[in-house]
């Protein structure tokens, strides 16, 4: 079974995604608002009745319900509102995200969990302290989101199928996120084949910035992040063993320790069964490492 806490607006997505590439028999959908995941479900297998798939979405308000998942994802909690940094949304979220754990913890021990609530870096680190798991059964969502957004934009000023392009992006989900040029390409042939470089540093400041600008136009933003989450929950129940940039806590890897941060990964059954190691080069490792600075003081305002 894959639950999903907190059935807002990317929830009930991340929900209808999975259900529609049948990534399990049974979904569940858990908030604390009472009748809001039991509507979604409803509306949700509504939609599955007539595409005729055999996926049983149930809407509950008790973690119990929970018990015998294999995956969690984790996206309680506010969003940010026009204005506001992923970074405000911290204090907030952090006590959401501790209780909502620890019922992970209690129902479903054995779960993997993919924390998606923003600020995302520092729920990743709450979620891997809180739950106690090891740190190969803890890894969030943001990357995977922000390399679809690079990815369009290459799509954009190339005209080549999305089909054909690779992406990637690492560090912090928010303003010190780094999309990498050099490690993407037009089917395997390097970015810079195609675009001259102050072509590709536009695109990488468009990257960063265009989830508030979505935020601002519609409010929120929902469908890409709903898909990003199944696509990470896929490469797990299907053992696919993609390599995705998760929010995962290093030990040692990058130089860094003690500090949940995005960096590439094989996912598969197993959870993050590698992190990926790329030799970066100095204008890339000082975004990283900013990245990783940005991250710890975030995570040492928070009590755990
Ligand atoms: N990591 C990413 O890439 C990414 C992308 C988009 C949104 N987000 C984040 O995801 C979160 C949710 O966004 P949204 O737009 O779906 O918000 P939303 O307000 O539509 O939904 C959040 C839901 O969480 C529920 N909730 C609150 N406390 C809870 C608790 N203790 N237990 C269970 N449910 C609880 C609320 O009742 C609400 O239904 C936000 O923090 C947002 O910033 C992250």
């Amino acid at each position: 079974m894959i639950t999903i806490i907190g059935s807002g607006k990317v929830g009930g997505d991340a929900a209808l995604f999975s259900a529609l590439k049948r990534l399990d028999d049974q979904i569940l959908l858990l908030d604390v608002a009472e009748g809001l995941p039991q509507g979604e479900a409803m509306d949700i297998n509504h939609m599955l009745s007539e595409q005729g798939i055999d996926v049983e979405v149930k809407g509950s308000n008790d973690f119990a319900d929970m018990k015998g998942s294999n995956v969690v994802v984790v996206v309680a909690g506010s969003g940010r509102k026009p204005g506001m940094t992923r970074m405000d949304l911290l204090k907030i979220n952090a006590s959401i995200v501790k209780s909502v754990v620890e019922n992970v913890k209690k129902y479903a021990d054995d779960s993997m969990i993919i924390p998606v609530t923003n600020p995302l870096d520092p729920m990743a680190y709450i979620t891997y302290k809180v739950s106690g798991f090891d740190r190969s059964r803890v890894f969030g969502m943001g990357g995977m989101l922000d390399l679809s957004r690079f990815r369009q934009f290459i799509h954009e000023a190339t005209g080549h199928s999305r089909d054909s392009i690779r992406a990637l992006v690492i560090g912090e989900h928010g303003e010190n996120m780094l999309p990498l040029p050099r490690f993407s390409s037009v089917s395997g042939i390097p970015l810079s084949t195609f675009l001259p470089k102050e072509k590709l540093d536009e695109l990488v400041t468009n990257t960063k910035q265009v989830a508030a600008k979505v935020i601002e136009l519609k409010g929120a933003t929902v469908h890409a992040p709903g898909n990003a989450i199944s696509a990470i929950v896929e490469s797990v129940v299907r053992d696919r063993k993609q390599v995705i940039p998760v929010a995962t806590y290093l030990d040692g890897e990058y130089g860094h320790s003690d500090v949940t941060i995005g960096v590439p990964a094989i996912i598969g059954k197993k959870g993050v069964e590698k992190i990926i190691e790329l030799d970066l080069n100095d204008e890339e490792r000082q975004v990283f490492d900013k990245a990783v600075a940005s991250v710890k003081s975030a995570i040492s305002g928070i009590e755990i």
